[in-house]
């Protein structure tokens, strides 16, 4: 799998996945950079007459909670109906699961849904698989994602849908399969959004990569090791933010493997 990581980039690149995001306000411009940095292209839309048109159109969805409101719930619901409805892959991330019961509410019934893939940080696997110990913070972790592994292995296996559990280290749960990534830069929990790109990029990739699971080994090793080689020429999260996006859209083969570390 190490060896072909780096085609599947290759692929976003050529085949500029259309990716819908139904997504938080704090991160909707961040968002749409960091999938046009990977070559992919963003539409960011909520309006209940064109879902269904725009699955249509998607080559994926993504389901982000971060700032709910009612009738953006009713978007969500109506959008991922229509992905599965057109064999489109969405992604669901649950942010802040945990910090509010309205949030779990909501998440219970999108999850119902069956997204093909979750990505979350740890405390929200943990509050997403209702075995979170304490109550979550807000939408920043106060777990590791080693204490998250349980959490997202009951969610692979009751909804089928891929877990990737952000952190210092990455853990892609699939079926059997735990894959761990030890990239990135603890410099990146500094800027908000980051959780949310790294969401985004693993829905373009799952949109044109038919192996879901090196997919997402693929778009959770390259926004990890973009941070960790960004924030070598960073001054703090400001230009942190913005060197991203330029290591996101130049990175090479060579400097992908050679910053890669992962375990099978
Ligand atoms: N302590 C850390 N050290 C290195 N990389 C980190 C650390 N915490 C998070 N990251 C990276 O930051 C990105 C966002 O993850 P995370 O902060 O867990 O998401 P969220 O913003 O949703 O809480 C991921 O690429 C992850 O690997
Ligand atoms: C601060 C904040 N509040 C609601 S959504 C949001 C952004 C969260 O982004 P991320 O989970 O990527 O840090
Ligand atoms: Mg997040």
């Amino acid at each position: 799998m190490k060896e072909s990581l780096y085609t599947h980039i290759e692929t976003v690149r050529k085949q500029a996945p259309l990716v819908q995001n139904i997504t938080n306000y704090v991160v909707m411009n961040n968002t749409a950079n960091a999938l046009l940095a990977i070559g992919a292209s963003p539409i960011m839309a909520h309006a209940h007459p064109e879902m269904a048109a725009m699955q249509k159109i998607c080559n994926a969805l993504v389901i982000n909670i971060g700032t709910l409101d009612e009738y953006w719930v009713e978007s969500m619901r109506i959008a991922a109906t229509e992905a599965n409805h057109n064999n489109k892959p969405w992604v669901l991330d649950p942010v802040g699961a945990g910090a509010t019961p309205y949030r779990d509410e909501v998440l219970s019934r999108l999850i119902e849904l069956k997204p093909t893939a979750i990505r979350g940080n740890a405390s929200e696997i943990q509050a997403l698989a209702k075995l979170n110990k304490t109550q979550t913070k807000g939408v920043d972790s106060t777990s590791a994602s080693s204490e998250a592994v349980q959490a997202g292995q009951i969610l692979n296996k009751t909804y089928g849908a891929l877990v990737v559990i952000s952190g210092e280290t990455d853990i892609i749960i699939d079926g059997d399969q735990l894959i761990k990534i030890d990239n990135g830069n603890a410099l990146m929990t500094k800027i908000t959004g980051m959780g949310c790109s790294a969401t985004a990029i693993l829905a373009a990739f799952i949109g044109v990569i038919p192996n879901k699971t090196e997919a997402a080994v693929a778009a959770t090793a390259l926004m990890s090791i973009c941070g960790e080689l960004a924030a070598q020429t960073s001054n703090g999260p400001g230009s942190l933010q913005v060197n991203i996006l330029d290591m996101l859209h130049s990175i090479t083969e060579k400097q992908f493997q050679e910053t890669l570390k992962i375990s099978i």
